[in-house]
């Protein structure tokens, strides 16, 4: 097998942040924002990697800390053999060469007080291209190869005395294209390239780019949120979630059998117009994205998963399980008011039956069975008087679940998912034991 053009191993980028002004009156540490932590890929010559995922999962910053633009917390980046993070002058000037990215928005990526023809050339200057030019000046040169680039984009020649305002939004991210094609780079990280344009315009863009690639072999890391974009330009797609890359595979296999419960969660949400398809069950996404401040342990979906995993000896239903789950994670943050439970049940606070029946009727949805309803109403006992954090660890003991203390970490198999329900099979590492996820979960 031919060596890949790009690797990404253990890539991790931490920002720093002070908590708030309270945080830095008191001099505390900051706090930091785990946007990416700990993923690896690898981009074969002349493919297009998808990278998706919703908003704030990390994907730009996965594109930029590869391409060094921002300093990476951990891990290794290797491109066309060399490690990335640590060239030497000569060989980061080659990879600022060979490497690109065009940005999802051309109305603030370009200067709006430079023409498209400076604009474009701009690389060229920098790079100090051409060295020499035969009869004619540097300039002439350049002016030349942007005129040719911009023609190559589906501009014309005559685009280029004129500003960045005089154009629309698909021109412009033509433009961007063009400038990231005057170095004749190798690769190009594509971050949500279309994102910004109209549907119409967007498959024209999409169109120019595979074009694009197969005229000068270009590789791709294509980042977009919509997997409906990534669809049909992208050869494999990696899919992420708060920081992690949880699935990764041919696009087409990714779409028709998606493995991690996430995956399969954000394609339910693209509109699809096979009626074939219509009877899938469709298991909706509960809750928020947790904060990359302080993402959950173990596998980081598993605060929102519909198949999280319930440990191997209690029998109890998907949904009363996230139920009683939520309820403990509520409770270990304080969001749990025994008193307002108190006020609806009691307010003598004599009657800890009722307390419980009230406590139950908003926390779980549907019947409670035996040890389950044994457990959960100890916990709720234990709320009634007053001990929020004891309530919390009953829960936890009886109910903690595999997902929670092991993070489960893409394996190298063609399709991956890092998921738990995949355990056993070479598609998943686990990393991390209890006492690691309470650690990490701390940190
Ligand atoms: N300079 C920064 N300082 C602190 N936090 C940051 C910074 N840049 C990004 N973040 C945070 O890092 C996380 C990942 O952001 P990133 O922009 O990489 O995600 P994304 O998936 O590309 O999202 P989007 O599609 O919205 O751009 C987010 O929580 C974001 O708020």
């Amino acid at each position: 097998m031919t060596e890949p053009l790009l690797a990404v191993r253990d890539l991790q980028k931490y920002y720093s942040e002070q908590d708030s002004f309270v945080d830095s009156l008191l001099g505390r540490d900051p706090t930091s924002v785990k946007a990416v932590d700990g993923i690896s890929f690898e981009v074969e010559r002349g493919e297009t990697l998808g990278l998706v995922g919703e908003s704030g999962c990390g994907k730009s910053t996965t594109g930029e800390t590869l391409l060094r633009l921002r300093e990476a917390t951990g891990g290794a980046v290797t491109f066309d053999g060399t490690n990335v993070f640590e060239m030497d002058d000569d060989e980061l000037k080659a990879f600022r060469r060979d490497a690109q990215i065009v940005f999802q928005d051309p109305f603030s990526s370009l200067d709006p007080r430079m023409t498209v023809g400076d604009i474009v050339a701009e690389p060229l200057k920098i790079h100090g291209i051409p060295e020499s030019a035969d009869g004619e000046s540097k300039r002439e040169w350049r002016r030349d190869k942007v005129a040719d680039l911009l023609e190559r984009v589906g501009l014309s020649a005559n685009h280029l005395d004129r500003y960045p305002h005089e154009f629309s939004g698909g021109q412009r991210q033509r433009v961007g294209i063009a400038r990231a094609l005057a170095l004749e780079p190798e690769f190009i990280v594509l971050d949500e390239p279309v994102s910004a344009l109209d549907v119409s315009v967007q498959a024209q863009v999409l169109n120019l780019l595979d074009d694009l690639q197969e005229e000068f072999g270009l590789t791709y890391l294509f980042i977009a949120h919509d997997l409906s974009v990534v669809r049909h330009i992208c050869d494999r797609v990696a899919v992420m979630y708060l920081g992690n890359v949880v699935e990764l595979g041919p696009t087409d296999e990714l779409f028709e059998s998606p493995k991690h419960p996430y995956t399969k969660a954000l394609l339910e949400s693209v509109p699809r117009p096979s009626t074939a398809e219509h009877g899938r069950r469709v298991e909706a996404l509960s809750g928020d994205v947790p904060s990359p401040r302080n993402p959950p342990s173990g596998c980081r979906f598993r605060t929102r998963c519909p198949q999280v995993i319930p440990p191997d000896d209690l029998d109890i239903e998907q949904e009363t399980y996230r139920a009683v789950m939520d309820l403990r994670d509520a409770l270990a943050v304080g969001d749990v008011n025994p008193d307002h439970i108190w006020d609806a049940a009691d307010p003598d606070r004599a009657d800890t039956e009722a307390f419980i029946e009230e406590a139950r009727a908003r926390h779980i949805d549907g019947e409670l069975r035996g040890e389950v309803a044994g457990v959960v109403d100890t916990a709720l006992g234990h709320l009634a008087e007053g001990e929020p954090d004891r309530a919390a660890e009953t829960l936890r003991e009886r109910f903690e679940s595999p997902c929670e203390t092991q993070r489960p970490a893409v394996g190298d198999a063609s399709h991956p998912a890092a998921c738990h329900l995949y355990e056993g099979s070479d598609e998943v590492t686990v990393i991390g034991t209890t006492a690691g996820a309470a650690a990490e979960a701390d940190d």
